[in-house]
């Protein structure tokens, strides 16, 4: 039988930032992010005896090569864990500008692995949908769940201890995330070759390890005090310390480019003014600001007025997975 499931996108407040095991996608580090309402995938899977591959098709093309791979070997993963034997039909649409800079392998591989493990016949819990998510793409752990969530490194060599748990529902520290596109020239490094070249050759990577754990309490602390300054300047800072890592890199590269400053600039600016505003970036130019609801409109015009800013996308914190037949 056919099974839709819709996932979110989520953001990083505390990053998750290289792989201690590329097989089974177990991170270096815990992190922490916000789901978003405004972006997400939703993904269909039907198992069919007549196939004699996985089909996949996003946002109705017909996928082959690597992404298509891909596909089929999370879904070997699926097979192998819930003793389905069939090949899938798997359809899946992206309500995700791809230009807004999210990854859409978060909303992605979690909602595929919700409709798959339904698909076949089974119900998971959001712990064991985030272990499988994660074997997709490591941010897609965390949006299993809504609102404010953490994704635990785990310890043990199996993967069977490293995925999200709640730390605050949707609703109840509500914030505006803006979603700040620049226009980009050239192709970034994807977070994935990033992240392991980083891991390997980075002399600053070793400085990354010793502060994350500490910036994690103490934003879960802030959270849990409602405390947007405190979280800001933590998110702020941790975001900094991360990309500071790929300057280090052996070749070194660099995510920012001379707009993305721009707008970390202005929203220092902002500061200096007294509205409360904190950028954070992932894997590409493109910044993410965060600011409380009442301040929203107001940097909304002021990062509107920079000329390098293409299109402004205004998100709120999200819902986990939902399934929709
Ligand atoms: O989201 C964060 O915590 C931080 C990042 O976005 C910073 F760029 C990395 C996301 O990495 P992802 O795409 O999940 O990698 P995969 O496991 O190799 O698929």
């Amino acid at each position: 039988m056919k099974k839709t499931a819709r996932a979110h996108t989520n953001i990083a407040l505390i990053k998750y930032w290289g792989k201690r095991d590329e097989q089974l996608f177990l991170p270096t580090n815990s992190s922490l992010s916000i789901t978003l309402d405004r972006f997400y995938t939703e993904t269909s899977v039907e198992f069919d005896a007549n196939l004699t591959a996985d089909r996949f098709r996003l946002d109705h093309a017909v996928i082959e090569g690597k992404e298509r791979e891909k596909v089929q070997h999370f879904l070997d993963k699926v097979r192998r864990a819930t003793g389905e034997t069939r090949f899938a039909h798997v359809e899946s649409v992206n309500h995700v500008p791809t230009a807004a800079g999210f990854a859409s392998s978060a909303s992605g591989y979690s909602a595929l692995a919700a409709a798959a493990i339904k698909a076949a016949g089974q119900t998971f819990t959001e712990k064991e949908l985030s272990i499988l998510a994660r074997q997709g793409s490591g941010s897609a752990s965390r949006s299993v769940y809504g609102g404010f969530v953490e994704w635990q490194k785990g310890q043990l060599p199996d993967g069977s201890d490293s995925h999200a748990i709640p730390i605050l529902n949707q609703d109840e520290f509500d914030l505006a995330v803006l979603s700040v596109e620049v226009t980009t020239e050239k192709k970034k490094v994807l977070s994935r070759e990033g992240m392991k070249r980083t891991v390997e050759t980075s002399p600053f990577y070793e400085g990354w390890l010793k502060t994350v754990d500490r910036d994690l309490a103490a934003i879960k602390t802030a959270i849990h005090a409602r405390d947007f300054r405190s979280m800001g300047e933590i998110l702020e800072y941790n975001a900094l310390k991360m990309h500071a890592t790929t300057l280090g890199a052996d070749p070194p590269f660099m995510y920012w480019q001379s707009a993305t400053l721009k707008v970390m600039e202005a929203v220092s600016q902002l500061r200096e003014e007294g509205l409360l505003a904190y950028f954070t970036i992932d894997a590409g130019p493109n910044v993410k600001v965060i600011v409380e609801i009442e301040n929203e409109q107001a940097v909304i015009e002021r990062l509107n007025q920079i000329d390098v800013v293409s299109e402004i996308y205004p998100c709120r914190v999200g819902p986990g997975i939902t399934y929709l037949d």
